[in-house]
């Protein structure tokens, strides 16, 4: 029996992941569940799935539940939350599906102590990857990824020595500008950019989707999951996303992967590694006509994968820098503080403003991560007075 202690569980992979643990009483096991502000799911959560150990992000919230509960789990809140319910739940697997660069700590620390760790963040591998590869070696223990696309190349790269890769190809759906001229992606509404055409998934991945910046932050995940540089990965627009990642050989041969655009089938692939069992997904339905199509991406009118690249070759605290930046920005467009083209904007402004130095601690990537959040709120108030 695998016990999992859940962060994120509120959120679009967090209840995924509890489809896939329903699916599996016998193998799957929740100990902890952690959400941010939705405390009447997590109540209903922790109802049906009874974690011994619980963190919601404010003090108050967690003092609520407590009051709700018809038993009695340590009630935990903030990041230290985070970190006990990885650290002090009984778990052995931690599910990392935090959004944001707040999912850094609790998944360092759980690698360092040696647990299975299944990374859905990406944004902890792009901020801290380094030092997640550091607390891999230091525990001993897994790290697997859940993204769809590494999923793919966990599963392509199997049993292949690094020197027959030529090169990975990460997928795309291109997100619903990809047919659109510049000028109407720049003025592009919240409630367009939220209109994702092929996945159903929390609104800051949603967005990063519609301006790529998702399949930059996934080149570096790439990076740092698979030891690979940055002339070795490379994207592919593939508007169907059906096929999630291809393999490229030596000898000009390739492998792809391909599964149903379900998140379910890359959370059960990384909790039950290496067992492939039947699950909450039926088998690909391959009796169904279908069209799919592949295109280079367009760097014109998506310069946030360009500034990835960037970042990837600057390396250090340059990607945390991208990363911060994205964040502040992407939160700012959700709140209608600034222009869809102006995300690019701003990340690219904070990633020349900022020198990246090497990231050696935690502590100081964290302090590299808040002075870049606050150098792109400053950004934001210089460039949007009355205008966003
Ligand atoms: N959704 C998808 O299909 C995919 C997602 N990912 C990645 O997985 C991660 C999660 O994405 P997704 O599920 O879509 O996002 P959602 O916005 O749907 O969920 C985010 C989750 O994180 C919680 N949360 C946010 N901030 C904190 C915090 N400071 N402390 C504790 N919990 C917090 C939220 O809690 P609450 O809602 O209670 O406030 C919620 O449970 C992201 O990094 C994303 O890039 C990767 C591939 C696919
Ligand atoms: C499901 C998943 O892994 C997402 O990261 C997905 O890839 C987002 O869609 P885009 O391909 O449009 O970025
Ligand atoms: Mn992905």
């Amino acid at each position: 029996m695998r016990k999992v202690a859940l962060l994120g569980s509120t959120g679009s992979i967090g209840t995924s992941t509890l489809d896939v643990v329903t699916a599996h009483p016998h193998r799957l096991e929740v100990t902890a569940l952690a959400a941010g502000r939705n405390r009447d799911l997590l109540r209903a959560q922790c109802e049906r799935f009874r974690p011994r150990l619980v963190s919601l992000t404010r003090p108050e919230d967690a003092q609520w539940l407590a009051g709700q509960l018809s038993y009695r789990p340590e009630i935990l809140h903030g990041m230290d939350g985070l970190r006990a319910c990885a650290l002090e739940s009984g778990a052995d697997t931690l599910l990392a599906a935090v959004v944001g660069a707040a999912g850094l700590a609790s998944a360092e620390a759980a690698l360092r102590a040696g647990l299975r760790v299944c990374v859905a963040n990406k944004e902890s591998l792009v901020v801290g990857g380094a030092l997640m590869r550091q607390a891999l070696a230091a525990g001993g223990g897994e790290l697997l990824p859940v993204d769809s696309e590494h999923a793919a190349l966990h599963q392509l790269l199997a049993g292949h020595p690094p020197e027959a890769v030529r090169e990975v190809r990460i997928t795309a759906s291109g997100g619903p500008f990809r047919d659109w001229d510049r000028p109407r992606i720049e003025g592009a509404t919240i409630d367009q950019a939220l209109n994702h055409p092929t996945w159903k998934m929390g609104p800051k991945i949603t967005i990063d989707s519609a301006t790529l910046m998702n399949k930059g932050l996934e080149v570096i995940e790439a990076a740092f999951l698979f030891g690979l540089g940055a002339d070795q990965i490379a994207v592919t627009i593939h508007p169907q996303s059906q096929v999630h990642a291809m393999a490229g050989f030596h000898d000009g041969t390739y492998q792809l992967q391909v599964c149903a655009n379900d998140m379910k089938l890359p959370i059960q692939y990384a909790l039950l590694y290496p067992d492939r069992l039947p699950g909450p997904v039926p088998p690909y339905d391959w009796e169904a006509a279908r069209t799919w199509t592949f295109e280079p991406p367009d760097l014109e009118r998506f310069p946030c994968l360009a500034l990835a690249y960037q970042a990837l070759a600057e390396g250090g605290t340059a990607p945390a820098i991208l990363n911060a930046a994205n964040e502040v920005a992407v939160a700012a467009f959700l709140e209608g503080r600034i222009s869809f083209w102006r995300i690019q904007a701003c990340c690219g402004a904070i990633l020349s403003a900022i020198p990246a130095e090497p990231a050696h601690t935690l502590d100081q990537v964290m302090e590299t991560d808040r002075r870049a959040r606050d150098a792109a709120r400053t950004w934001i108030l210089q460039h949007t007075q009355g205008n966003p």
